[in-house]
């Protein structure tokens, strides 16, 4: 779905690269993760994936990007929207309307849909994130979560084959971040969406997503599964990524000789495995 080559960008006037040599390849239906510590590269990336960068951020801009099998750079911007759509960290700035269902409306319009074609539309992305309660809503008195998922829905409705996030859940509360990737993967195994979400949380990020990229200063550094990625402790600990506490816990077990297998990637996960071990203790 997604086979980045060779991608390096300096900013405009910017000595540094924001992303040095980054190669990368999301197959089709997978939840894709990506996380690095602040500068690493993350944000400029998702502007990369959808366009932004270098069509409307200035610079230094190499390598090749194909989505759906299309070289981005030699696609149209109206072509790209409706293979990708995004949603980006400051969700508010994203929103232009003041009722939900003029938002996703205000997506489409540009798209020539006759009426009734808009009307499925809203219906099937507003059903698509839960919250078809709130078509006639006023978006400003939504709470974080409720306003990130009409963004979603905004994107949705263009029936992207591929929604790339970035940092979707950075002013959402531990119940709703968590609700907000329950919907993401619902969009993903019921839908079939290929999905990339770029996230600081990562326990959400070992719980929900098929395979994950570290970035680190402008490139990959580790690309695995979770589990596999998790294994990696050290890499994670010294490019200043802290691993959830239950995988830590684990970490000191295995270190100790109490622990033998791989390493949890959930919570829940980890209380079954402890639960085990105190069991055989007994
Ligand atoms: N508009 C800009 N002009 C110049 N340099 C920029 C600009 N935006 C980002 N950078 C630089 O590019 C590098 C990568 O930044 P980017 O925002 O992509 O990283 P990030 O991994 O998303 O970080 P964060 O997690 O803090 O959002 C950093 O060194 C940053 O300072």
């Amino acid at each position: 779905m997604i086979d980045v080559q060779d991608l390096s960008f300096s900013y405009q006037g910017s000595a540094g690269k924001a992303l040095d040599g980054l190669r990368l390849k999301v197959e089709k239906g997978q939840f894709y993760g990506i996380a690095g510590p602040a500068g690493a590269g993350k944000s400029t990336f998702a502007m990369c994936l959808n366009g932004a960068v270098p069509r409307l951020i200035e610079g230094d801009f190499s390598g090749q990007i194909y989505i759906a099998g299309k070289n981005i750079m030699e696609t149209p911007v109206d072509q790209l929207c409706s293979v990708t759509g995004s949603v980006f960290q400051d969700v508010e700035s994203q929103l232009v309307s003041s009722v939900v269902e003029d938002e996703i409306v205000f997506g489409m319009e540009n798209l020539s849909f006759s009426k009734e074609e808009m009307d499925v539309r809203i219906a099937e992305s507003l059903a698509a994130v839960g919250i078809s309660n709130l078509r006639q809503a006023n978006i400003w008195s939504l709470s974080g979560g409720q306003k990130q998922r009409v963004a979603i829905a905004s994107a949705l409705a263009l029936r992207p084959q591929l929604l790339i996030m970035d940092e979707p859940t950075s002013e959402l509360d531990p119940q709703a971040s968590l609700e907000l990737f329950h919907v993401l993967t619902s969009l993903n195994r019921k839908h079939g969406m290929t999905i990339v979400v770029i996230e600081q949380k990562l326990d959400l990020l070992f719980r929900f997503c098929d395979r994950l990229a570290i970035m680190d200063k402008g490139s990959v550094v580790l690309e695995g599964g979770s589990r596999d990625v998790l294994e990696k402790q050290d890499i994670l600990e010294e490019i200043g990524l802290q691993v959830p506490p239950a995988a830590r816990l684990f970490f000191l077990l295995k270190r100790v000789g109490v622990h033998h297998s791989s390493i949890p990637v959930s919570e829940e996960e980890a209380c079954g495995i402890l639960a085990e071990i105190l069991d055989k203790g007994r």
